[in-house]
């Protein structure tokens, strides 16, 4: 067995402000159309300001560097218990090395965390047993059982949920006694879910959790997800799916250049809520199309042109995709993806890293 972080065993070692958003439960975003960085910040995690006693999650100015750069770079952000937030950005945006000191596992350089109430830098066994981690790289290669790696992990907490009902809630049930190593690519990533929450964790960090699975086996991933905030659980997700972060995420955090450039719940990210509709049909053998603040409207009169069905009528919005890529750019800052989590393996089986 494999000793990982903490000591648990592991299985792996500006422009003018456009608009005032509501994102729910009394935060605000203040919008702003024509810059990248800030466009949107919460006003109830305002720079200055103190963190939220309330928050799971609470961050105040967080500076990370490596060097004289900047990973992350005064980032404020609240998450409320039982919401899931979603992390999205770029590949080198900070959003690892933000959760990394979330979790406890890395220093900062500045700047206010808590965590469930507790300094991650100062936070003990208790607080640490009250957390949930599923990284990128999970089960792997083991040689024990499905119930008996569940049972190792569960022996390490006061109050663990028991094994066999995590097995079930992630749909391991059959799978009990196959050996870590047999499992296929979207089991491991299950048991890795089901070694997270074992604890019965109150804040589950989940890094890019369903990179792999195929279209079924991350649908069934979601509903397991949802059932875990359903029992109350707090969970912090990254990923690079967009669609991933709309059908999950109470709300979404888009960072870019180690700051928060906007947080909002999903269909209010980037104006998404307000923005103007796209109507678009073929007439005389044209594709045509128009943008329109009133799409029934304009869709109603378009109609009376036809005697029958429009040809070939949509009506579309920006998506999530497209607010995110306008917001970011498209060339990522730093490159070296592969370098950096290479690097992170590396460091991670050996606990705080500066
Ligand atoms: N241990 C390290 N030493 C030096 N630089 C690092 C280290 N870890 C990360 N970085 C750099 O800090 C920046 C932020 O990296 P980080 O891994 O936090 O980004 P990310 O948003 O998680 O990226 P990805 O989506 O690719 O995982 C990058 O420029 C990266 O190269």
């Amino acid at each position: 067995m494999v000793v990982g972080r903490w000591g648990i065993p592991s299985v792996a070692a500006g422009g003018g402000v456009d608009a005032l958003l509501p994102t729910g439960r009394g935060h605000c975003v203040l919008v702003q159309k024509d810059s990248l960085l800030p466009t949107t910040r919460t006003l109830a995690a305002g720079p200055g300001s103190e963190p939220d006693p309330d928050a799971a999650i609470s961050v105040r100015g967080l500076v990370k560097r490596y060097g004289d750069r900047a990973a992350v770079d005064g980032l404020d952000l609240d998450i409320r218990r039982g919401e899931i937030f979603a992390l999205l950005g770029p590949n080198g945006a900070g959003k690892t090395t933000t959760v990394e000191v979330l979790e406890g596992y890395r220093k900062r350089d500045g700047g206010d965390v808590r965590v469930l109430g507790v300094d991650p830098a100062r936070g003990g066994r208790r607080w640490r047993a009250q957390l949930g981690i599923v990284l990128q790289s999970g089960a792997g290669d083991s040689q024990l059982s499905v119930r008996e790696l569940l049972k190792a992990r569960a022996s390490y907490y006061a109050e663990p949920r028991d094994p066999d009902e995590v097995m079930e809630l992630v749909g391991l049930t059959a799978e009990a006694g196959a050996r870590g190593r047999t499992l296929s690519g979207g089991q491991r990533r299950r048991l890795d879910v089901a070694l997270g929450i074992v604890g019965r964790p109150r804040l589950l960090f989940l890094d890019e959790p369903t990179t792999g699975f195929d279209p079924e086996a991350r649908r069934q991933f979601w509903a397991l997800i949802r059932s875990l905030r359903d029992l109350g659980t707090t969970m912090l997700l990254t990923t690079h799916y967009l669609d991933e972060a709309e059908a999950l995420a109470d709300r979404v955090g888009v960072l870019a250049r180690g700051q928060l450039a906007e947080v909002a719940v999903p269909a209010a990210l980037g104006g998404r809520g307000t923005a103007p509709a796209v109507v678009s049909w073929t007439e005389d053998g044209v594709r045509r199309s128009a943008e329109t603040a009133t799409p029934t409207a304009f869709v109603r009169e378009l109609a009376a042109r036809f005697p029958g069905e429009v040809p070939d009528l949509t009506v579309a919005r920006p998506t999530l995709e497209d607010v995110y890529l306008k917001m970011i750019g498209q060339v990522p800052e730093g490159g070296g993806t592969a370098a950096a989590v290479g690097r992170r393996g590396a460091e991670r089986s050996q606990g705080v890293s500066s």
